[in-house]
């Protein structure tokens, strides 16, 4: 497990093995934190600098449907005498539409985010009105998806439920903490989470991603976005955070090959079966120009679960491939569709499909890999298709993310770099560019719906 503070951005911490949090709340470290004295100012919607891994990220102007974070105030003396503390365990995860009316707003926040779709800085600051436009030209293809499995997404209800979950394993080790629930591009957003946070004084929070390989676009996007709350906020920005960048090397490994292991069983002749691993892809350029883990991180982790599945035993096939790429870009290879077709081809008969990249059972779960692929796969002369489920409450993981949570905790550290927050230089110019985006992004997303032409050239190559 990597785990890092907040204010080192992605820098590795040491991550003591065996740590054991003292049981007794007594026996806990107390904090001794600065005086506040400054209030907050509301969140407002303006272009601030966040720094990962050397990458400088600029926030969109644009992004709606976002709620703000209130103008807050604390007691200083509550700060100042903490007498133990108050663990907080912020869970991030995606979102997703919980209605079809939902699904067109959610896709604008989805591509508004300049981690998903990836812009030459001179042309930034069409990020939004492009956000519009791919939205409202996808959303009917993704409407489909999300009525086919029964007109939402239950990605807020199934990380509710593992928020819970962590919860109770960490209460099982006596430890007590607060589990929140932080979304990137629906509700409950992290902004509401963090703004939570605040109000229950929080003294020390662990960060987990609800994704077990680290990319750019998935944990990076999301921990950008706590690293511009926590900068703008005198009060977040002491509190020691630990963030867990990617915890697929642990007890995700074990968990997922014993579900591996027992689907193989629903099969007549289990020892024939390829074992199919269908990770969510990434555009190339991430991995080849920004750096992006991703693509490793999902390799390093398909050998360690086919590595423990031979030690227990399980020698089967097996292949990974990227699905659900979108727009025009090249991705990462090979793609799932054109896997399965292959496959077919060359005679494998039964075909056991892993989701790696996600603990959660989701639109490209339920519709794209049960009913999509399997339809594909069956049509290319597959004839025995299964389906691993997504780990979702398996007390297995649920209690190695307990002990993850448990174990980042030493590392925890405060936010404390004032000079990196907002110049009134930067603001004033932050709001005359605001205003530039605003006027010359509507006039291009007014002149991009107008035209059918358009609408039918990029419809060709988005859905
Ligand atoms: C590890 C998981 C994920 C990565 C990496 C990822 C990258 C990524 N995704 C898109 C575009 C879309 N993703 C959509 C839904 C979606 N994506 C993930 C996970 C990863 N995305 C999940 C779990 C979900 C489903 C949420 C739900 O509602 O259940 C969608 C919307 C659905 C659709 O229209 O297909 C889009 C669009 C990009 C462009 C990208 C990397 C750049
Ligand atoms: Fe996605």
């Amino acid at each position: 497990m990597e785990a890092t503070a907040l204010s080192s951005g992605l820098r590795p911490l040491p991550n003591p093995n065996g740590y054991r949090f003292p049981r007794s709340c007594s026996q806990r470290k107390s904090l001794s934190l600065p005086r506040c004295h400054s209030k907050e100012t509301p969140f407002k919607p303006k272009g601030s600098l966040a720094i990962t891994r050397g990458l400088s990220f600029k926030t969109n102007v644009f992004e709606q449907a976002h709620p703000v974070a209130g103008d807050l105030s604390y007691d200083d003396d509550t700060r100042s005498n903490v007498a133990e503390d108050k663990i907080g365990v912020l869970l991030l995860n995606l979102g997703g539409p919980e209605t079809l009316n939902d699904v067109q707003p959610f896709l604008y926040n989805l591509f508004a985010d300049p981690d998903i779709i990836r812009l030459p800085r001179p042309f930034q600051f069409l990020q939004g009105a492009i956000a519009k436009f791919i939205s409202v030209v996808r959303a009917p293809k993704s409407k489909e998806g999300y009525a086919a499995i029964g007109g939402g997404s239950p990605l807020r209800k199934i990380t509710d439920e593992q928020a819970d979950a962590i919860r109770l394993a960490l209460q099982a080790k006596n430890v007590s903490a607060d589990v929140y629930v932080g979304m990137r591009y629906w509700f409950p957003f992290t902004e509401e989470a963090v703004q939570q946070i605040k109000k229950d004084k929080i003294t020390r929070l662990v960060v987990l991603p609800l994704y077990p390989q680290y990319s750019i676009s998935t944990t990076g996007s999301s921990v950008r976005v706590l690293q511009d709350l926590f900068r703008k906020d005198p009060y977040l920005a002491r509190v020691p955070v630990a963030i867990i960048q990617s915890w697929y090397q642990r007890g995700y490994v074990n968990s997922m090959a014993d579900l591996i292991e027992k689907e193989l069983q629903t099969f007549s002749d289990p020892k024939e079966v390829m074992v199919f691993f269908s990770a969510h892809g990434v555009p190339v350029s991430y991995v080849e120009n920004s750096g992006d883990p991703y693509q490793k991180q999902m390799e390093e982790c398909i050998d360690l679960i086919m590595e423990e599945l031979k030690s227990r035993g399980v020698q089967n096939n097996h292949i990974l491939a990227y699905q659900s790429r979108v727009g025009p870009v090249q991705w990462l290879k090979p793609y799932t569709d054109e896997v399965l077709v292959d496959l077919g081809k060359k005679g494998v008969k039964s075909l056991l499909a892993v989701p790696v990249s996600f603990v959660s059972e989701h639109i490209e779960t339920l519709e794209e890999i049960d009913m999509e692929y399997r339809e594909l796969a069956l049509e290319s002369g597959i004839e025995n298709w299964g389906r691993v489920p997504a780990l979702g409450l398996t007390p297995s993981f649920i209690t190695d993310l307990a002990d993850a949570v448990i174990e980042s905790l030493p590392s925890a550290e405060a936010m404390v770099n004032p000079s990196a927050g907002v110049s009134e230089d930067s603001e004033s110019s932050d709001a005359f560019g605001y205003i530039m985006k605003m006027f010359f992004g509507s006039i291009l997303a007014f002149l991009l719906l107008l035209s059918p032409k358009m609408f039918h050239a990029f419809r060709n190559h988005l859905i």
